[in-house]
């Protein structure tokens, strides 16, 4: 590993931090998730070791639910270092340098949402990213910038790319961690079957990799929004929005051609859900697939009879990877298939990894422990990238 860490900064001075606390929101309300805690470690560290804290992080997508300020995010973050937490509702205009330089040491300050910024969000190089506004504001204000957003290292986006090519730049503790951690696991060879379970909301993000692993992964099971999409794809009529859902089209537009693609070469390392489970009055309700005419319903997750057909199949594996919940499992009427394949899992000595800062949630919602797996990642896009051994830009730019 190439880039410096905590271990290589002097005590006391002025930090700009990059987190991850992107998280589930319900309601409005911030869910508590293992992004906090693990990520506390490096604050805490900080604030130990006497530094003035500023932190920067994102929540969601514009145009989301979960696209809402970091207020709960700092009074979160609070409970898990024990030491008070500010709050100031801009990213870097005069009010946030204010703050900012009436930093003491030990404290901590969280600024705005990132992605409040224009500047944050377009995929644009590094050099382009650090010349922003965003970036050239900020610099002047610390004497190091540190990256702890292992999970959000695969987006070449401004907070994360800009600043190490105009600032000193080190790695936090989370991310050191991840990064051993995942580049350790894309390097190992297994002899027998190796299983990818892939599911959740971001279709497109899992599709993309998918493509890269197909000679590494024997068998993809399908489950979430990918999974309704790839069902669409052979001919099933799920797999489009219905009523103000917005997860379907926009994402099958971006990537029915490779899902097409996928089927056609790939069939056989391909299985998709056999029934699909949905809320009437109230319960859960389940349908086969093939007895679907028309999509009325919205579909919350696999059903029971594919949960015995993955099962099996993770009980013959080498090594099980999960990417993305299977159903809404939040919802304990829609978490039989998240939960059955993660009990499936711990049932088996395989080798396994669940990422991901939503579903990894299931693990103790549904009673079971982090130890039962291999290895409990805090990111979901950024680990399954890795997995492909490609290089995460966030990373790149830290090594330079
Ligand atoms: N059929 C479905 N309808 C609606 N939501 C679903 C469905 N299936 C899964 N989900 C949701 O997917 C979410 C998890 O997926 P997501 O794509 O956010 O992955 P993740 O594991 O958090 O990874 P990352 O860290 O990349 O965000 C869960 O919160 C779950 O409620
Ligand atoms: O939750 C994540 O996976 C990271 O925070 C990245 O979020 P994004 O997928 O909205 O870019």
């Amino acid at each position: 590993m190439t880039f410096q860490t905590l271990d290589d900064l002097d005590d006391g001075q002025r930090v700009l931090v990059r987190l991850d606390l992107n998280s589930p929101v319900e309601d409005g309300t911030v869910q508590d998730n293992r992004r906090f805690d693990r990520h506390a470690e490096t604050v805490n560290e900080l604030v130990d070791r006497g530094f003035e804290v500023a932190v920067l992080a994102h929540q969601g997508r514009p145009g989301r639910d979960d696209f809402v300020s970091l207020a709960q995010h700092a009074e979160i973050l609070a409970d898990h270092i024990d030491h008070d937490v500010d709050f100031v509702d801009e990213t870097y205009g005069p009010q946030a340098i204010h703050d900012i330089a009436d930093l003491d040491g030990g404290d901590v300050l969280v600024l705005e949402n990132t992605r409040m910024c224009d500047d944050e969000l377009p995929e644009e190089n590094p050099e382009v990213k650090s010349q922003t506004e965003f970036v050239q504001t900020l610099k002047d204000e610390f004497d190091a910038y540190i990256n702890d957003a292992y999970s959000a290292a695969h987006r070449s986006h401004a907070s994360l790319v800009g600043f190490p090519l105009v600032m000193d730049a080190y790695a936090g503790r989370v991310m050191e961690t991840e990064y051993e951690a995942n580049t350790a696991i894309a390097e190992k060879e297994f002899d027998g079957q190796v299983t990818m379970v892939v599911g959740g909301t971001k279709a497109t993000d899992v599709i993309d990799v998918m493509t890269h692993l197909d000679e590494k992964v024997d068998d993809f099971l399908l489950g979430g929004i990918a999974g309704e999409l790839f069902l669409r794809a052979a001919g099933y009529p799920v797999g489009y929005d219905i009523d103000d859902a917005n997860l379907y089209d926009e994402q099958w537009e971006a990537n029915s051609e490779k899902i097409e693609t996928m089927l056609e070469d790939h069939r056989d390392q391909i299985t998709l859900a056999v029934d699909l489970a949905y809320e009437d009055d109230g319960d859960r309700a389940e349908q086969a697939v093939d007895d679907i005419e028309e999509k009325s319903v919205s579909y919350l997750d696999v059903g029971s009879e594919t949960v015995m057909e993955y099962s099996p199949i993770i009980r013959d594996s080498e090594a099980v990877f999960v990417k993305g919940a299977l159903g809404m499992f939040e919802d304990e009427r829609f978490s039989v298939g998240t939960a059955g394949v993660l009990e499936a899992i711990a049932d088996t000595d395989c080798f396994s990894v669940v990422g991901g800062g939503d579903t990894s949630r299931a693990i103790e919602m549904y009673g079971m422990e982090e130890d039962e797996f291999g290895h409990v990642s805090i990111a979901g896009g950024a680990y399954i990238r890795a997995l492909t051994g490609a290089e995460l830009v966030g990373v790149e730019v830290l090594q330079r």
